[in-house]
């Protein structure tokens, strides 16, 4: 079959090719890397003054100081738009809740109490993009588990002229302030504090190329949840799966931007042609098509392997964003599939239900970052500590190991520390300590 698309017949050769190939790794781009190191150091060194003239010449909007920060209340939305909105937001308060972290204590080999203890953290930044269209979804997929989590100052930024849903939609999801900033120059703001913003101690949401590499230069000066990337989703069918389904989730995320990435595996050669088949018919009546088809002819790759369980194993290597087992058996697959962000089972999960209101956010790693990063979540929004409780019993059981660390690694005071405790005849004992030989003779 000949086509306009890239499409590959996977045999033994391609497919540890094909692995090497999918096996993505993200490095920062050294330009994009300086134009933001410079935004930055302009924010951290003049403040205002430079979140007024950065607004002028990115966003092509003039505001003064005083008019960075909104406190007008907002305007609700239409019957239709409303309900939609609160539809979303109770799904995804009711995830946050259900997967809040919980404190827990064991006893460990000598009795006594180790466990952790969650609190939230303070006051967080949520960037929500708003550069190319008002990602409402973003405002509702994140703000709520800051919420839940009980952060007492949420700080939300996203670029002027906010759209009046958007506003609406930050306020009810729980923002406590709301700021008319974007860009690589928001996140600045956030992180380092100006005379107008207070720095927060971590910043949250996806955003463009410059907002991410804004958020990976800030990370160690303030904390920061992930660097999702342009959107990616990878759809493992079999010869059961339904082809006009499939093609329509592989479009939906060609439709969030040009450097999308699409990705369909499967051992049917018959289903990868009605795929394409579809996707040529589908096109036509989007209303981004243009941008739809320069994905599909420069970020999409379908695949026919020998077997799904090939084709499982492909997609673990590609560790996509979002991944659609459109196979009979979904469950079975799963136990299959490795690291992905999201994984939607079956015919009737279009991933449109997960950006928009399904309940776990939609802020997912991407570019192969799935290998190791995870998807936005309650735990994010909490700092763990660690709670150790000795009993004098507990303690006398393991002195005498605490002591023996304490010698090997030279640190007598540690040891002291324990032992004084227990009345034992401190100095004889590290004095017969000291006496004995190293660790190996
Ligand atoms: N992975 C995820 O979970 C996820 C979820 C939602 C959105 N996203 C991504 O978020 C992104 C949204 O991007 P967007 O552009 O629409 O909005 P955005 O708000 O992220 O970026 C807009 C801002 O970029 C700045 N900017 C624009 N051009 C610039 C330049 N030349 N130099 C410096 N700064 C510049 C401007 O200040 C502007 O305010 C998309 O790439 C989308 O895929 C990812
Ligand atoms: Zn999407």
């Amino acid at each position: 079959m000949t086509s306009r698309y890239r499409i590959l017949s996977c045999d033994r050769e391609e497919f540890s090719q094909l692995r090497r190939e999918l096996h993505r790794r993200a490095f920062p781009n050294p330009e994009l890397a300086e134009r933001v190191r410079s935004i930055l150091e302009r924010v951290r060194a003049k403040g205002d003054t430079a979140l007024v003239e950065l607004t002028r010449e990115l966003d092509r909007v003039a505001l003064s100081p005083s008019e960075f920060c909104r406190k007008d209340p907002p305007k609700r939305p239409a019957a239709a738009i409303h309900k939609a909105l609160c539809w979303s937001l109770a799904n995804v308060r009711r995830f946050a809740r259900a997967s809040r972290p919980k404190d827990w204590r064991i006893r460990n080999r000598e009795g006594a109490w180790v466990g952790e203890r969650f609190l939230p953290l303070e006051r967080v930044g949520v960037y929500v993009p708003g550069g190319t269209a008002p990602l409402i979804s973003t405002a509702l997929m994140t703000i709520p588990f800051a919420r839940e989590a009980g952060v007492r100052e949420i700080a939300a930024v996203t670029p002027p002229p906010i759209d009046p849903v958007l506003y609406y939609a930050l306020r009810s999801a729980g923002a406590t302030e709301v700021y008319s900033l974007g860009g690589a120059q928001a996140v600045a703001a956030l992180a380092y504090g100006t005379e107008t913003i207070r720095p927060v101690d971590k910043i949250f949401g996806p955003g463009n190329s410059y907002v991410v590499e804004a958020k990976r230069q800030l990370f160690g000066l303030v904390a920061v949840d992930l660097l999702p990337g342009p959107s990616e989703v990878a759809v493992v069918a079999d010869e059961h799966a339904q082809a006009r389904f499939v093609a329509a989730d592989l479009l939906a995320q060609a439709e969030h931007g040009p450097s999308s990435r699409i990705l369909l595996l499967t051992p049917s050669r018959k289903v990868l042609e009605e795929v394409i088949a579809q996707i040529e018919e589908q096109t036509e009546t989007l209303p981004r098509r243009s941008m739809v088809e320069s994905v599909l002819r420069d970020h999409a790759l379908f695949v026919s392997t020998r077997t799904l369980e090939e084709a499982l194993e492909l997609v673990g290597e590609f560790a996509p964003e979002h991944l659609s087992l459109a196979v009979r058996r979904p469950h079975e697959a799963l136990r299959q599939v490795r690291h992905c962000g999201a994984i939607y089972l079956g015919s009737y999960s279009p991933v449109a239900a997960g950006d928009f209101l399904a309940g776990p956010s939609h802020t997912l790693p991407t570019g192969g970052s799935a290998r190791a990063f995870d998807g936005l979540r309650m735990e994010h929004f909490f700092q763990r500590t660690s709670v150790l409780e000795y009993s004098k019993a507990a303690l006398a059981r393991v002195e005498p190991q605490i002591a023996r660390f304490a010698q090997i690694e030279g640190l007598a005071a540690h040891g002291r520390s324990a032992s004084v405790r227990l009345d034992r005849g401190i100095r004889a004992k590290e004095a017969g300590l000291l006496a004995e030989k190293g660790p190996f003779g």
